[in-house]
């Protein structure tokens, strides 16, 4: 059988939720990846480093006996983040990032940013600090058609950022879009981007096969077929600019399948085996591990894991739904379908 060793990944953005959701979801990504940037769009949002703190805490406290996960802490920024909390947030040494949600944007998103001029001494104590702003790069102006608000977002908002902020550490996250790829990669250095998996292996028709599919909806939503070859291209290229970060979306399934459904497809379930069959599919299986593994821990500053996984060329049957809420279950991507690459948990 067909095997595939490598440096134990981590995922660069990834939302746990809280309480029940957080201990269902949590071993998922445990058993996968070595540590996670863990989103903070909670309700209320993550928004200080004490509370940051104190989600982190119970992010310890879920993690199953036995397994070893780093949670990388991040903060919410709002209108009113003081440029002091940067300085909190840098000394405490588990807050990585900053969180920009446009007000409005996606799940969870009512406190964010409704004007960035109203957060210039905080953005600029952040790149006096190098802590990076991680954002989801999408105009919330309803006007803008849904397709385009990233690539809107980029000439708009994140250009102008970049010449106010020039030294400014950006992750654009999730991007979906040949823009988006072509900002990142002529960008400076201290411009990168996260992929996910969802966004690797599917384009916008796989929202409408043979009907609505509530559970391939996520933001920013799936593009055609021609920005999934350029993200493809970006993931596989080896440019350290690119690497793995999930946004696995835990969301009950009746807030799914509903007449206004929420945002967000599950994928920490097969967190690393869906990034391995995109690669497979691509040819490029021997660059999944510095995508995986070393782009991100080199951009972040920090240290690449010594452990390592193996993942093996072996089709599994992936559940129609995993328990999350008491009566309210998940459905995880390929629900009732099969996944070509599966973690090897003889290893
Ligand atoms: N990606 C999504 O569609 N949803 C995310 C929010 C986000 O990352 O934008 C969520 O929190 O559910
Ligand atoms: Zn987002
Ligand atoms: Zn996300």
């Amino acid at each position: 059988m067909e095997t595939l060793t490598l440096t134990r990944p981590d995922d660069w953005h990834l939302h746990l939720r809280d309480g029940a959701i957080l201990k269902a979801v949590l071993p998922d990504t445990a058993r996968r990846f070595a540590r996670a940037i863990v989103m903070p769009n909670l309700k209320p949002p993550v928004t200080t480093v004490a509370q940051a703190a104190a989600y982190r805490e119970r992010i310890l406290a879920a993690v199953p006996t036995g397994m070893a996960f780093e949670p990388l802490m991040t903060l919410y920024l709002t209108d009113n983040t003081p440029p002091a909390e940067i300085d909190a947030a840098r000394d405490c040494g588990f807050v990585h990032g900053v969180k920009l949600y446009p007000a409005g944007a996606t799940t969870n998103s009512d406190a964010g940013v409704t004007d960035l001029l109203k957060c210039a001494a905080t953005l600029a104590r952040m790149e006096a600090l190098g802590l990076p702003l991680l954002i989801h790069g999408e105009v919330t102006d309803p006007a803008v058609d849904v397709f385009d608000r990233e690539a809107v977002f980029i000439d708009t908002v994140l250009s102008p950022l970049l010449k106010d902020f020039p030294a400014l550490k950006v992750v654009l996250e999730h991007i979906t879009t040949r823009e988006g790829v072509q900002f990142v990669a002529t960008a400076g250095r201290n411009v990168a981007a996260t992929i996910t998996a969802h966004h690797l292996l599917l384009n916008r028709n796989a929202i409408f096969v043979g009907g609505i599919r509530p559970h391939h909806y996520c933001l920013p939503i799936l593009k055609r077929e021609t920005h999934r070859q350029a993200l493809v291209a970006a993931a596989v290229s080896g440019n350290p600019k690119f690497f793995l970060g999930t946004d696995s979306a835990p969301h009950a399934r009746s807030t799914k399948e509903a007449a206004c459904g929420c945002a967000g497809c599950y994928t920490a379930h097969a967190g690393i085996e869906l990034y391995a069959e995109a690669f497979e599919a691509a040819g490029a299986l021997d660059r999944l591990e510095a995508f995986a593994s070393f782009h991100g821990p080199d951009f972040y500053g920090l240290p690449r894991n010594a452990e390592r996984i193996t993942l093996a060329r072996w089709s599994w049957p992936v559940p129609a739904s995993q328990t999350m809420l008491a009566e309210d279950p998940l459905v995880p991507l390929r629900a009732g379908e099969a996944v070509a690459w599966r973690l090897d948990l003889t290893e």
